[in-house]
């Protein structure tokens, strides 16, 4: 078995005196297409903010390539890049789509604004966007929004090994699209798996054909630790009690509403 990329040993974490997750664990591997499942406030997000190293958790160990990581992301020298692609696409609405996508770049490398936008079009293309540069998110539907975002994440510096993300982290990424738009996402997240270098990925999703396309391993958490781990194809005749009330959407069964704000 590979040395796991990331590792999360007895993750502890609450809000305001609410937990949200209890003693979880999650590893992935490098190569692992893994989704993330669960009810609305199980805990799915703050694991990938907790992987990003946006959020610390109260207890419990991060390791990357097997090296144990403290504080957050920022006070880290040697990590790896990971890039999140987040819910909402957040593209800043008065920047180019080119600005958004190069927005890292054109910040922090030295690299001529030529070969950035050079860089920023090969990846517009990857993600079936060619020539929407020079428009601004607003002109954009959902869909193609999501697309920038993605072309957003995988764009490095080709001149800085570093830079290459090993990892990508897709937070509900087809979340209020129509099905056709849906698929359009699930195909270029499995495209990027094998073109853009990176070929690691967790991803956080409550639709179903996104779950069977994308999900290569699945880990459903609930009670702030993962409750059960499969395939896509153990979702055909479930016999787990949690995988089965997650599928039918049943109100009663081992899971009960979670989100204290309800
Ligand atoms: N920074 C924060 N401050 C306070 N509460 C938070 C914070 N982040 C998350 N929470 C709370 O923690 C719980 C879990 O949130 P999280 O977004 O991780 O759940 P989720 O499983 O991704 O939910 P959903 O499927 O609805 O997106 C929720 O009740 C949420 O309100």
């Amino acid at each position: 078995m590979p040395e796991p990329l990331i590792e999360l040993r007895g993750i502890c974490q609450s809000f305001d005196g609410h937990v949200v997750l209890n003693d979880a664990n999650l590893t992935i591997c490098p190569g692992d297409a893994v989704a993330i499942l669960g009810p609305s406030g199980t805990g799915k997000s703050t694991i990938l903010r907790i992987i990003a190293g946006l959020q610390v958790p109260d207890a419990g160990e991060v390791y990357i390539n097997g090296k144990l990581r403290e504080g957050p992301v920022d006070d880290i020298e040697h990590t790896i890049r990971m890039s999140m692609v987040f819910q909402q696409a957040a593209l800043f609405d008065s920047l180019t789509v080119s600005e958004n996508v190069g927005f890292f770049l054109f910040q922090n490398s030295r690299l001529p604004s030529s070969r950035i936008c050079q860089l920023v079009n090969e990846k517009l293309e990857m993600v079936g966007l060619p020539g929407t540069g020079d428009l601004y998110p607003a002109q954009l539907s959902g869909g193609m929004r999501k697309r920038v975002s993605f072309a957003r994440a995988i764009l490095d510096d080709p001149d800085d090994p570093a830079d290459d993300p090993q990892i990508l982290l897709y937070d509900e990424p087809t979340a209020g699209l129509d099905p056709i738009a849906s698929t359009v996402i699930e195909e270029l997240i499995l495209e990027l798996q094998k073109t853009s270098g990176c070929e690691t990925y967790a991803i956080v999703t409550h639709q179903h054909s996104t779950i069977r396309r994308t999900g290569q391993r699945l880990v459903l958490f609930y009670n702030g630790k993962v409750q059960w781990e499969g395939k896509a194809e153990d979702l055909d005749n479930p016999t787990d009690p949690y995988v089965r009330q997650f599928l039918s959407g049943e109100i009663h069964g081992p899971m009960e509403i979670v989100d204290h704000q309800f």
